[in-house]
């Protein structure tokens, strides 16, 4: 028997025991996606939000699912106004952030990029730059609560739906020394194609700042090439679509060839594309073909309250669906820490460091 089906096989179901200690790096997680349950219901108490369906954290987790089941990114999305809602003070994005980089801790990342729109946080009065501060702070406590296991930096990201790019942009650039690592496009894909916020790409361009883009989710491959050829962006959010530009015997068109020449990292989220139709189910969702035709594939989360997952199940599914073993999760960490926001001697240091012997370990103890 492989080593690597001797690791999968000791805990069918939920995710393996060697899952839970592998080192994982996540580069695609929404803060407002990623809530603890219970702390979305003390939140909405203490700031007389009335809305929520259900106050009770178990349910709201199912119903956050759910709701997100929906088929669509539009309806997917609308299950957002309900985190929001409850992120409108200081103190509240303070204690999500830090929530959340002791939640992604204790799942085994050791490296994560976690994305937000601040437009979307200033009806209790915060500026822009105090909503960016507050989450900052509330991630350096987090990294603090967990000893030091983890170190995240956060995305900007601009709403397609809204003019705000520029104004994000700008906001990115002044807080890119202080936790701020780039910036990304969200929110629904269709109808708001990323050249459509041109002037805010230019701007990070011409600041020397780093780009990712949500494409190729709910719209096909031209949202990718828009993305990458018009608007500059270093990885795309899901791009699974990419699967637009390549023939049903491999053979790749100029725009795919492009991506996977140029190592522009996938930020791959299963779990989500199932939710929003952008796969059909594990077993035929494009991660895998893209993976064995040479892509830089990550794998990553997404949300992990709306999407009711966690890196490690993740990664489980993946072993059900196709047998990977740790070497597989070895190369979609390396990449992501590879194509991760940070200097090239931290990258290093990570892969070095914590990654290679991570993975060393978990083999070597499981002979
Ligand atoms: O997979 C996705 N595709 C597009 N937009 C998304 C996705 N997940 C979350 N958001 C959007 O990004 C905003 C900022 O974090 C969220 O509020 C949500 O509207
Ligand atoms: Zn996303």
């Amino acid at each position: 028997m492989h080593l690597s089906d001797n690791l999968a096989a000791d805990a069918p179901g939920t995710p393996a025991e060697w899952i839970r200690r592998a080192p994982k790096a996540v580069l695609h997680d929404h803060l407002d996606g990623g809530l603890r349950p219970a702390t979305i219901v003390e939140l909405a108490r203490a700031c007389g939000y009335t809305a929520l369906p259900t106050e009770d954290p178990a349910e709201l987790a199912l119903w956050f699912r759910d709701a997100a089941d929906s088929g669509s990114l539009e309806r997917y999305l609308e299950t957002f106004a309900h985190t929001c809602a409850v992120m409108q003070t200081r103190e509240a994005l303070h204690r999500i952030a830090a929530e959340c980089a002791e939640d992604l801790a204790a799942d085994g990342v050791v490296y994560a990029e976690v994305r937000y729109a601040p437009e979307q946080h200033l009806e209790g009065g915060l500026t822009l730059d105090e909503v960016v501060d507050a989450v900052n702070e509330g991630l350096r406590e987090g990294e603090r609560r967990t000893g030091g296991r983890i170190t995240v930096r956060a995305l900007l990201t601009g709403m397609r739906h809204t003019r705000r790019s520029l104004e994000i942009a700008e906001l990115t650039v002044a807080h890119r020394d202080r936790g701020v690592a780039g910036f990304d496009i969200a929110g629904g894909e269709i109808g708001n194609p990323p050249a459509e916020h041109l002037t805010a790409f230019q701007h990070l361009k011409r600041a020397n700042c780093h780009i990712t883009i949500h494409a190729g989710e709910a719209v096909g491959a031209e949202s990718v090439h828009e993305a990458v050829q018009v608007c500059g962006a270093e990885r795309i959010g899901h791009g699974v679509r990419i699967t637009d530009d390549i023939a049903a015997d491999g053979t790749l068109g100029h725009l795919a060839a492009y991506v996977r020449d140029n190592r522009i990292a996938l930020e791959v989220c299963p779990t989500s594309n199932l939710q929003t139709g952008a796969a059909l189910s594990y077993e035929k969702h494009p991660i895998d073909e893209l993976r064995r035709l040479g892509f830089t594939v990550t794998l990553n989360t997404d949300n992990r309250l709306v999407s009711g997952t966690t890196m490690s199940e993740e990664f489980q599914h993946m072993v059900d669906a196709f047998g990977y073993g740790p070497e597989v999760f070895e190369e979609f960490t390396v990449a992501a820490v590879e194509a991760a926001f940070l200097p090239l001697p931290q990258r290093r240091r990570i892969i070095e460091e914590i990654v290679r012997p991570g993975y060393a370990a978990l083999s070597s103890t499981s002979r």
